[in-house]
């Protein structure tokens, strides 16, 4: 039984209506969640922030604490067992019945809501049409790719017409190349759903893809939510700026000046008071050897290499000193430049590749 207060009023509308609170040890989730039918949401946040926890509470895995609220189309769940919800669950690891065929693992969920088996099998059939396995009707889990293992995870979660859908890390057991086909399957499936869908992902990729909001979430509570462009445009934490990869400060603004708490000033085009936050992408920043003299770049900063990685088909530099920062080269300047760690460097940016926004 679960610890959760009652609920007077019922919340009006159709959707999701959550605050999921949990305790697991010293560590307490508290994440408001709504959605509208239609809506795809993607939870997403560090390890350990507390995403699968979020989930198991909406399966119904993990009960809700004091505080907690669980509501779905109008209907308290909070009390309902696991069995019993309308919801239907993808793992990233499929957990599909060994011993039943493609076909029977998709007729499965409507068998258990009381659907007569031929019918089962029918609907389980034009799932499998639908996700172009239909040749794959007879075949056992471990004879599917796992891609087609996840298609057909996809596809059984869906068959039983679910009004909440909880995917955790669906594409994350997949190589990079099936990983690309499903996720292009899995919008062109999300899009089509007409209940809520909840995702929870490390991969900022699969979130953008995939989900009309994004809610981030760090130590057990949302520090950031929205629409992918505006998260990705303004992150409010670091670990986000990582994500959407961007170099993010926070400061003073004075006009077009940003002091920042710990180190230099950034000059912006944006005129802004009082407290903001700077951003820019590595791939503004110059590296030179030497102080430039003619830069007419307003922001210059001296530098150390700390380290060197492959990043695409770039070299990310991290560096320290005056100001934190990652800058983006190409291999060719990299070279040039000879930077290796310890190197010293001087650092520009261009006000006008600043983005400076209210903290
Ligand atoms: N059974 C448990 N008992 C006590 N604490 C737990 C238990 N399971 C998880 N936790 C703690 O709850 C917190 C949230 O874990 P959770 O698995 O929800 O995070 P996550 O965001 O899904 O992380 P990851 O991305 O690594 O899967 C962590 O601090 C974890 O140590």
């Amino acid at each position: 039984m679960t610890e959760t207060d009652p609920v007077t009023a019922a919340p009006s509308g159709k959707g999701l209506d959550a605050r999921l609170v949990v305790r697991r040890g010293s560590f307490r989730l508290d994440v408001e969640l709504s959605a509208a039918p239609g809506d795809v949401v993607a939870l997403l946040g560090p390890n350990g922030a507390g995403k699968t926890t979020a989930l198991r509470a909406l399966a119904g895995l993990t009960p809700l604490s004091e505080g907690g609220r669980l509501w779905l189309d109008g209907v308290r769940l909070d009390r309902t067992p696991p069995e019993s919800r309308p919801v239907g669950v993808v793992f990233q690891d499929y957990l599909l019945f060994p011993h039943l065929s493609a076909l029977d693992n998709i007729a499965f969920g409507p068998r258990c809501r009381g659907v007569p088996k031929a019918e089962a099998r029918t609907q389980a059939a034009a799932w499998l049409e639908r996700m172009g396995l239909a040749e794959f009707a007879g075949t056992r889990p471990r004879r599917l790719s796992g891609g087609q293992a996840q298609r057909v995870a996809v596809a059984r979660a869906l068959a039983t017409r679910p009004r909440l859908l909880l995917l955790d890390e669906p594409l994350a057991a997949l190589d990079a190349r099936t990983r690309l086909d499903v996720r292009a399957q899995l919008r062109h499936h999300l899009a089509d759903f007409e209940a809520v869908a909840v995702l929870v992902t490390h991969d900022p990729l699969d979130a953008m893809v995939l989900a009309d909001r994004l809610v981030v979430v760090e130590d057990g509570r949302v520090v950031q939510e929205g629409g992918p462009s505006d998260i990705a445009r303004g992150p409010r934490t670091d670990y986000i700026a990582q994500l959407v990869g961007l170099n993010l400060y926070r400061g003073e603004a004075e006009g077009h000046t940003v002091r920042l708490e710990a180190g230099p000033a950034i000059t912006t085009t944006e005129r802004l008071d009082g407290p903001v936050f700077v951003a820019f992408p590595p791939g503004a920043v110059t590296l030179h050897r030497d102080r430039p003299s003619g830069s007419s770049a307003r922001n210059l900063w001296q530098c150390r290499v700390a380290g060197l990685e492959t990043h695409g088909d770039q070299i990310r530099v991290d560096l320290t000193g005056e100001l934190p920062l990652a800058a983006d080269l190409t291999t060719v300047a990299t070279a040039e430049l000879g930077l290796r760690p310890g190197s010293s460097v001087w650092a520009t940016v261009k006000a006008a590749q600043t983005h400076a926004y209210p903290a």
